[in-house]
């Protein structure tokens, strides 16, 4: 055995109503300039969190889009730089987090994030940026979060078809988390337990959206996966999803929604180590159990679902291998091709 085990220096508070806290959370840091950040469909949740900030807000921005385009991260920075924030606040899914973290990242400030969808993106060092149609991701310790409020009362009203293809995306985490060059016995663990936590919870999301300890169940996974990918390299299932979902902006969770039972097929051979944690974790098959549970849940399962054309996937496949990525079984173009065409 040989690894090397990275620290994960978020202070993670998790439990229904704990959203109350950021106030406190804020002091803590000792920040009085905050800006909040969220997406247009969140505005009402950032306005609660100002509420809870007091004083200490500086001011909120709801203009948070999917795969954060240059220009709305670019508006943002600037935006921060006028209110003169001292700290910034993302609340909301995973586009509400990638603009903080561009504010982050350029303003050097300390960022909150109160996560309302499965992302995991609130536990990550990792920021996204897409510009003419290209998304490009990188890694920096100063938009990692420093404090992480997970509250599954902010998730109940995330309807049934966002919560499912959201838990996929986190669900993705987990598997390439398992199978990353440096992976360790520590990520291995908690990525098996986030595979158990969201298949075993996530079927009871769809059933009762309301329900409470399914939706903290369900949450608690998100954030083990989170976790695993913050520590780990991501493999070609992320390259794929950032390649298609970000050059030809498709609703990111959908995209690796489509993507993992495939991802999954092409690559369990070559980690069978992988293929048993994860049939140990999902009771059965993954691919199998995966596939049968996401028809059952209404999930979409093609391209075309999501808008997509067999042209526009072609014309991006080559990026998926340029350069490759470091995955147990790296693909040749034509075998992008193949699995997109599937898709
Ligand atoms: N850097 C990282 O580590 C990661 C980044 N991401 C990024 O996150 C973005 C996708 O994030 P998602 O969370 O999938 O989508 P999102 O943040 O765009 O949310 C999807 C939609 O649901 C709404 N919404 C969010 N929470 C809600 C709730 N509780 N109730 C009702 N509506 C709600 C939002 O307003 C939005 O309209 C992408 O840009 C992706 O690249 C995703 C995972 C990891
Ligand atoms: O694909 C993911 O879920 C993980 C990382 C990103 O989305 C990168 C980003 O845009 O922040």
């Amino acid at each position: 055995m040989r690894f090397t085990e990275l620290p994960r220096p978020a202070r993670v508070l998790f439990g229904a109503g704990r959203f109350a806290e950021l106030g406190d959370e804020a002091a803590r840091l000792d920040v009085h300039r905050v800006v909040v950040v969220t997406t247009p469909g969140r505005k009402a949740l950032g306005e609660q969190a100002a509420e809870y900030l007091g004083d200490r807000c500086a001011g909120v921005l709801a203009d948070a889009v999917e795969h954060v385009p240059g220009e709305v991260a670019d508006a943002g920075v600037a935006r921060a730089r006028e209110l003169g924030a001292d700290a910034c606040v993302a609340v909301g899914g995973g586009s509400s987090i990638g603009l903080g973290k561009a504010i982050a990242r350029d303003v050097r400030l300390p960022l909150l994030a109160v996560p309302s969808t499965y992302s995991g993106s609130e536990m990550t060092p990792v920021w996204g940026r897409t510009e003419d149609g290209v998304k490009t991701t990188g890694r920096d310790e100063a938009v990692r979060p420093a404090i992480v409020v997970y509250d599954p009362e902010l998730t109940t009203s995330l309807p049934v078809r966002t919560s499912v293809t959201s838990a996929v995306n986190g669900l993705a985490h987990a598997v390439e988390a398992l199978w990353a060059p440096d992976t360790t016995p520590v990520v291995r663990l908690e990525a098996a337990e986030s595979a158990r936590a969201i298949v075993d919870a996530l079927p009871r999301v769809v059933s009762a959206p309301d329900d409470l300890d399914a939706r903290a169940d369900l949450l608690y996974g998100a954030w083990l996966a989170g976790a695993g990918l913050a520590v780990t390299t991501m493999g070609l299932h992320h390259r794929l999803a950032h390649v298609v979902g970000g050059g030809l902006d498709l609703p990111h969770a959908g995209t690796h929604t489509v993507l993992l039972p495939r991802v999954l097929a092409f690559t369990l051979p070559a980690v069978p180590d992988v293929a048993a944690v994860l049939a140990d974790a999902l009771g059965g098959d993954p691919v199998e159990v995966l596939t049968t549970m996401l028809a059952r849940l209404g999930a979409p399962t093609t391209f075309a679902d999501l808008g997509a054309s067999a042209a526009d996937l072609a014309a991006v496949a080559p990026r998926a291998v340029e350069p490759p990525p470091r995955h147990p079984r790296v693909p040749t173009v034509a075998e992008v091709r193949e699995l997109l065409d599937a898709a």
